[in-house]
């Protein structure tokens, strides 16, 4: 039940964290700027405003970035998808910085949204956000708002053209994300009033692009640009002087998000910007105690990692643990995310197989199933407005699919048995509605859309010759010493029904005869694992 709070943010002061008023979602979230979970109110219903700090990527995306942006679309598409709360999500791309200009500036400019697009968007499919918004498009707000800034009494300019934040101003508001408030995040320069204080406007040296300023040419600092741009955009308000949701990376909380917050308060002159701060965890290289980065070159590239899985695994992967976690990439972890996949897709298959009356099972315990099957919608419901707990919510699909499987127990004769279509149709369709909540399309393989029409007909026609191949001869008659058995000239149709099938399963079709029927399957593993799986499991009609 949603109802409407009282409470301001404004006139706070210290780092006391301020209950927002606004809707409560009825959901839970993990907050870093109180370490510990909280009702996750909005400042409007059924609306969430996010910024999230764009990527900063130039050259090689790596899996640690996939990890972070899939994670946080997995987030969004709960919220919107599950509890029907649009998303407005901003986010900024840094077009200009440090790093980029050692790069050669003019060429690296747009690399970063050509990565982020192609690569995050298209590849492992995640929402874009509302608007992107460059750095460099926005630098006359950057100054407007440094200009605010410094009317407030929260920074000031050096002769050598540098605008600093001043810390000391703030009293004993600077360390929300608390431990860092003694770090130097910046180098000492002998104009700093305080070793903490940084920089919102540095002075360009000899050669590097520059914009005209009141302090003179220059450039943005790195934190100025989030809180520009997630507080206004072309004059007007995007989010106000309130956000309902900042999220990325924990490597970000400080200093970066710390001086985000310091500088929005000091320009709205408010006592709380941003109501809730989502980190997420690290990859790791299994066994590695640092994260997976650029700098340190123990990444695995996303073009590798494609190599030998599929975006679709990889959000498996990312589901299988909490957002907020540190996780160890490694083959076995995204061999198990395979495995998940793989036995979802498997029952999905087989339950239609069932559907369809091509295989026939002992009777099915249905009101089991029934239940089964709303256990599961309220345990995920449940998991998920628990601070997005994936892994629960994942725990309880599996759970329902193995009682699904247990039912699902093939004879060769159904002898007419009562069947019961109706409960295996719903539980396929509500996995489908929890995938896509989680972004996962297991129709959606490489091999482009045709391929199922293809092994569907082709399917058909080896079922149509096995038969033939398998039909009995007639009883013998009388007095004669032969036994009745398949016509002996149809055998090599048999076998060439079975050299079909296993020549397949490299390429991910997976056909499965039961009994005179057959059906199939496109799996989504590497093709030496799908090879051998089929091997190893079915070899009934050569024996
Ligand atoms: N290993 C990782 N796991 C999860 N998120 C990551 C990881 N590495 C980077 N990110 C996230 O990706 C975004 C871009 O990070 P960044 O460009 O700093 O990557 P990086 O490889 O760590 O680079 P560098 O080594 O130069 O710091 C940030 O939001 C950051 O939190
Ligand atoms: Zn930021």
């Amino acid at each position: 039940v949603r109802s409407r709070l009282s409470g301001s943010c404004c006139g706070v002061s210290g780092k006391t964290w301020i209950r927002p008023g606004g809707f409560d979602t009825g959901l839970k979230t993990f907050n870093s700027l109180t370490k510990q979970k909280e009702p996750l109110i909005l400042a409007r219903e059924g609306v969430a405003t996010w910024y999230s700090c764009g990527p900063t990527v130039y050259d090689h995306a790596h899996l640690g970035h996939a990890c972070s942006y899939v994670r946080f679309d997995i987030l969004q598409r709960i919220l919107t998808k599950m509890f029907g709360i649009t998303v407005i999500h901003a986010m900024v791309i840094t077009d200009i910085d440090d790093k980029i200009i050692k790069r050669s500036w003019e060429a690296h400019t747009d690399v970063t949204l050509f990565i982020y697009k192609h690569v995050f968007v298209i590849v492992f499919e995640v929402i874009p956000p509302a608007v992107y918004l460059r750095v460099t498009d926005n630098v006359h707000h950057i100054v407007a708002f440094i200009e605010r800034i410094i009317q407030n009494g929260h920074a000031y300019a050096t002769k050598e053209g540098d605008v600093f934040f001043d810390i000391r101003s703030i009293g004993d508001r600077y360390g929300k994300f608390g431990g860092a408030a003694d770090s130097q995040g910046e180098p000492w320069s002998t104009n700093k009033r305080d070793a903490r204080d940084f920089a919102l406007w540095k002075p360009s040296k000899p050669q590097e692009p520059y914009w005209e300023s009141p302090w003179g040419r220059g450039r943005p600092g790195w934190h100025i640009e989030c809180s520009t741009i997630a507080s206004c955009i072309t004059g007007h308000s995007v989010f106000g002087s309130q956000l309902d949701i900042h999220s990325g990376g924990i490597d970000l909380a400080f200093p970066h998000h710390e001086n985000e917050v310091a500088q929005s308060e000091a320009y709205h002159q408010c006592g709380q910007w941003a109501n809730y701060f989502l980190h997420s965890g690290h990859l790791h290289l299994k066994g590695s105690a640092e994260k997976m980065s650029k700098s340190l070159k123990n990444y695995i590239t996303i073009k590798d990692f494609l190599q030998s899985y599929s975006a679709n695994e990889f959000r498996m992967f990312c589901l299988l643990a909490k957002y907020r976690s540190a996780v160890d990439y490694s083959d076995s972890s995204m061999s198990q995310a395979r495995t998940s996949l793989g036995t979802i897709s498997t029952f999905i298959h087989d339950a239609q197989a069932y559907l369809k009356g091509q295989l026939q099972c002992l009777p099915v315990q249905e009101a089991f199933l029934w239940e089964r099957l709303a256990e599961t919608k309220s345990s995920v419901v449940k998991a998920l407005a628990e601070d997005f707990d994936t892994p629960r919510a994942v725990g309880a699909l599996m759970n329902m699919v193995y009682h699904g499987n247990c039912q699902l127990q093939p004879v060769s004769e159904s002898d007419g048995a009562a069947r019961s279509p109706a409960v295996f149709a719903a539980m396929i369709s509500y996995i489908r509605d929890v995938l896509d909540v989680f972004g996962i399309d297991l129709l959606h393989t490489s091999h482009g859309g045709n391929l199922e029409g293809v092994v569907e007909q082709l399917t058909r026609f080896r079922s149509e010759v096995r038969a033939f191949a398998l039909a009995r001869q007639d009883a013998p008659t009388s007095g004669s010493t032969s036994k009745p058995g398949l016509f002996k000239e149809r055998i090599p149709l048999l076998k060439a029904c079975d050299t079909l099938r296993d020549g397949l399963a490299p390429f991910g079709v997976l056909i499965k005869d039961r009994g005179a029927t057959s059906t199939w399957e496109i799996t989504q593993g590497k093709p030496s694992e799908r090879g051998q799986s089929v091997q190893n499991k079915d070899q009934e009609t050569s024996s």
